[in-house]
């Protein structure tokens, strides 16, 4: 259901002669976890800045909460939280301290604001550590304290900047785990931006691949995948216990089904690529022709395989299936 809290119309950003944006419409609804995918240089960061009111638009707007960025942008950074790459703080203060720093500089009332500062760092998994002084903190710590920064501030909508850069894999993964915890429990928008196609697949709704300032798609995995992969969007790969002593009648047989487009047939192995997913189809099929079915897998696209196609296989534009902006 569509209920946006972000909607960016035709925005655009020239930095001198760089076209740095290049006419980007897109909307983010309220609850979301949306990735802005795409190599270094892509205009990621300017189109976070411009989200924030901290770039101006050489065109176009974006809209935050119902705010104009540009217009007020103060009013949107009451609503908004900003992680960038790094988060600095003072390292000789205990993170505790930082936090309580932050939460006077933002106006939260001197009653309130010690209790806070505790729940928030519970929150992010630093209770244990709170006293430590930040000048002491690992990389997955910090970032973890950049998001206390962020929470205590109590924003609608999160926006973090390459947050697992430098992050060691085990930090990564608890990391992406607690922003999505955090999201769902608090309702929050998320809106991060990576290189990293895996992390991004583990955490994000939807993503949006940018290339040279041009959105040139979005959408969940499936989406992307299907709009990619076009008619063989879906494979069923599926194990038989015997092997097949009628392997072209099988074939002839499946190719009946409404949607499959191939089909590969090994020893013990059925591969079928469908314009949709008709797996119980082929395998209703299949037990009723008499096999004994030992294992079904889907194999789903992952954006992987979407980014290959885009950046390395180089696919022309005009063979891309879904309408580029
Ligand atoms: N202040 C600036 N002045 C001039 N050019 C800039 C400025 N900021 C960014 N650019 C250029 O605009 C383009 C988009 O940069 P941007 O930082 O938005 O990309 P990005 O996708 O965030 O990349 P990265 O992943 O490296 O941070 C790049 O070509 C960059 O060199």
């Amino acid at each position: 259901m569509e209920n946006p809290i972000i909607e960016l119309d035709g925005l655009t950003k020239y930095y001198g002669v760089k076209k740095a944006v290049d006419n980007l419409s897109l909307k983010i609804n309220k609850g979301e976890i949306f990735g802005l995918l795409g190599p270094n240089g892509a205009g990621k960061t300017t189109t976070i800045l411009m989200m924030l009111g901290l770039a101006e638009p050489s065109a176009g707007q974006a809209v935050v909460c119902g705010i104009n960025a540009t217009r007020n942008p103060v009013a949107v950074r009451r609503k908004v939280g900003y992680l960038p790459d790094s988060a600095g703080f003072y390292d000789n203060m205990t993170a505790l301290d930082n936090l309580l720093y932050i939460g006077r500089l933002n106006g939260i009332a001197e009653q309130e604001i010690a209790g806070r500062a505790k729940k928030t760092m519970e929150m992010v998994g630093l209770g244990a550590e709170m006293y430590k002084k930040t000048g002491a903190y690992s990389r997955g710590m910090k970032q973890r304290l950049g998001l206390a920064d962020l929470l205590i501030r109590e924003p609608d909508v999160m926006i973090l900047d390459e947050p697992t850069l430098g992050i060691d894999p085990s930090g990564i993964r608890d990391f992406l785990h607690l922003i999505r915890q955090l999201s769902m429990e608090q309702e929050l928008t998320v809106i991060l931006s990576s290189h990293h196609l895996h992390q991004m697949q583990q955490i994000c709704d939807r993503v949006g691949i940018f290339v040279e300032g041009r959105l040139l798609a979005e959408g969940n995995i499936e989406t992307l995948s299907g709009s990619l992969f076009g008619k063989d969007s879906y494979v069923t790969q599926i194990t038989v216990r015997e092997a097949l002593s009628a392997p072209e009648e099988v074939e002839r047989q499946l190719r009946r089904l409404e949607g499959v487009t191939s089909i590969t047939i090994g020893a013990d192995t059925i591969e079928v690529s469908c314009s949709t997913d008709i797996t119980p189809d082929i395998v209703g099929f299949l037990v009723q022709y008499g096999l004994n079915i030992t294992g079904v897998h889907k194999k789903e696209y992952g954006l992987d395989e979407i980014y290959h196609r885009f950046f390395e296989n180089n696919i022309k534009k005009e063979n891309i299936q879904w309408e580029a902006r």
